[in-house]
């Protein structure tokens, strides 16, 4: 059974939210860009935001529903949640927010488990702080604990770590790991940040202007997207106009600026003299020294180059026809390889990272 099964529309000046969205155990991340609906979306399955219309269930059991006048308040819905900005009760000790929701045992009981979620926050003997003590990240891993300590089994999580130090962030990605394996949990997590969306995602979301673009396994998605704008989402900085030039069963070619490539990826149906996106991804492409490779190579010269300490991004300009591209390296094969001195060298594009989608469409200068 899926643990969310959302669909909802609300809108807000120009804002129109219209998404559809299905999460089941384990972590289905919601990427999108600043502005783009994700807390929204968020706070409407939480409860805290009635959407216009739609419906919403939880673990099977509708919490909202436009057509039937039903909404659940936020605490009926059996929901773990926490937001952007971490909204601690003043009045309360830092352990009576975290013992709020629970609703099971003694008083002593609750705040044990309180004072043992926040140890394993890494924030133990906090349970007697006051909120307005806390550091931003402390108050959002209290927050975190908050959503956690009543035990439920979906969580919504909005930016969790984004006030949190890099370590400790890992930290908590492990904590969340071991949670979805120990609790079987259905976490629907918010990030912009392309890296956290990889590393936790079993699902991934891409949501954009109020609409999810794609949704599915996490490389699926990342590996072949439906069209440009996902693709750009994801950090697939080459992206190039083509066209379709042979079709077999298992591999396309396609022209791109008068060179020719194998693709062994595609998203719709390209058929020879189709105009397609394609998108090669720069951390797949292959640098050789000039040694001969079966297909796609592309012998180029490194135009500009920036050294970003843990990797280097390099410019290349063909040598002959074919685009240019983008292509990382981390530092150490680009120290191995000489790139600092040589300059020329092959590129060489593997089949099943050429990823070939239907054309976006021209953009309309008028709206005529
Ligand atoms: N009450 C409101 N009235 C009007 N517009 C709103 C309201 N709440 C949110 N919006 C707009 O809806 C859009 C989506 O907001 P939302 O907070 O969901 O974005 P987000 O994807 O979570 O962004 P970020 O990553 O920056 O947090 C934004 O353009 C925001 O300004």
């Amino acid at each position: 059974m899926t643990a969310i099964d959302a669909a909802i529309r609300w809108h807000a000046g120009d804002f129109h939210l219209d998404v559809a969205l299905g999460a089941g155990p384990g972590v289905t991340v919601l990427f999108g860009p600043s502005g783009s609906g994700k807390s929204l979306t968020l706070r409407a399955v939480a409860g805290l935001l009635t959407p216009s219309e739609g419906r919403i269930a939880v673990d099977g059991r509708v919490v909202f529903d436009s057509a039937r006048g039903l909404d659940l308040p936020a605490h009926a819905r059996g929901i773990g949640y926490a937001g952007q900005r971490p909204a601690l009760f003043p009045h309360l000790s830092v352990g009576g927010n975290v013992a709020f929701g629970i609703r099971a045992g003694s008083r002593a009981d609750r705040a044990r488990t309180a004072a043992a979620w926040l140890a394993r926050l890494e924030l133990p003997g906090f349970e007697h702080r006051r909120p307005g003590s806390l550091s931003g990240g402390q108050a959002q891993r209290v927050a975190l604990a908050r959503a956690l300590a009543p035990g439920h089994r979906v969580l919504l999580l909005d930016e969790p770590f984004s006030a949190l130090d890099e370590s400790l962030r890992q930290g908590l990605r492990q904590l969340l790991a071991d949670l979805v394996q120990e609790r079987e949990l259905a976490i629907i997590f918010v990030t912009h940040d392309l890296r956290e969306a990889h590393l936790l995602a079993d699902q991934l979301v891409v949501i954009d202007r109020g609409r999810v673009l794609q949704a599915g396994p996490r490389d699926g998605v990342f590996r072949a997207p439906r069209h440009r704008r996902v693709a750009e989402l994801l950090g697939g900085t080459n992206i190039l106009a083509g066209r379709v030039v042979a079709r077999a069963a298992a591999s396309l070619t396609v022209s791109i600026d008068g060179w020719e490539a194998v693709a062994a990826s595609w998203h719709g149906d390209p058929q020879p003299g189709d105009a397609v996106d394609i998108v090669i991804r720069p951390e797949r492409v292959v640098i050789r020294r000039g040694e001969p490779a079966a297909t796609n190579t592309l012998p180029a010269r490194v135009r500009r180059e920036f050294d970003y300490g843990t990797n280097h991004t390099l410019e290349f300009e063909p040598l002959g026809p074919g685009p240019s591209l983008l292509v990382d390296l981390p530092s150490r094969p680009y120290d191995v390889l000489g790139i600092a001195a040589k300059k020329d060298w092959v590129l060489e594009l593997p089949p099943g990272d050429v990823h070939v989608m239907p054309a976006a469409p021209p953009f309309r200068a008028t709206t005529q």
